[in-house]
């Protein structure tokens, strides 16, 4: 399993010096949304340029307009982007287009979809390189919040699929236990005290 930081911070600046300390220990260098939003795609470029080895990451949660979305972000730098599963399958498939026609991957955002399971594998036909089973900020900030739901999802599609909604420590074994391809932690690491030693913490529990 692949260990993704998720970058939910607000400036270059930040994402630069966040990156800098975990880099080591993730796969993929996830710049969130908020990131991209405030700072925009030259934030991927930064972060591509000082971290060429490391899948970058854009988390665009693009809902329309896929194909120029994604275009856009992978001239950026950008190896993966995202697209809401709740887009229409016209905009999934328009970034999967742009995604092969630059030798890159579009990720299917399942947050906020009811019927995860169907919607992953229709995301799978239309070409996504995988899914993300995914719980957003808002949805984990509500009570009875329980990231056991999204795994038991994750087991039940039979796709390559990315588990995020607040993976930390604890749970990330439960995690590599349902079969995730890729642990999404983004507040476990950035929140931390010392993000390297939170981010080698990850890495090491998984084996
Ligand atoms: O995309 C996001 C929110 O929409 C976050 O980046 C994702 O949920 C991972 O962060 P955390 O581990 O804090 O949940």
């Amino acid at each position: 399993m692949k260990l993704q930081v998720a970058m939910d911070v607000l400036t270059v600046d930040e994402a630069l010096a966040l990156a800098a300390q975990v880099a080591e220990h993730v796969d993929i260098i996830e710049l969130g949304t908020p990131l991209v939003k405030n700072a925009g795609l030259s934030a991927v470029t930064a972060i591509k340029e000082a971290h060429p080895g490391k899948v970058v990451f854009a988390d665009l949660k693009t809902m329309d307009a896929g194909e120029l979305e994604a275009e856009l972000a992978f001239k950026a730098g950008a190896d993966l982007v995202s697209v809401l599963g709740s887009a229409d399958d016209s905009t999934i498939a328009g970034a999967v287009k742009a995604a092969r026609a630059h030798n890159k991957g579009v990720v299917v955002d399942l947050i906020g979809v009811q019927d995860k399971v169907t919607r992953a594998q229709e995301a799978r036909q239309l070409g996504a390189k995988y899914v993300e089973f995914h719980a957003g900020l808002d949805e984990q900030a509500k009570p009875g919040y329980d990231l056991s739901v999204l795994l038991t999802a994750g087991e039940l599609a039979r796709v390559p699929f990315s588990v995020a909604g607040g993976v930390n420590a604890s749970t990330i074994a439960a995690v590599q236990r349902s079969g995730a391809d890729v642990a999404v932690a983004g507040g476990s690491i950035y929140g931390a005290a010392d993000p390297a030693a939170a981010a080698r913490e990850l890495r090491a529990a998984i084996i």
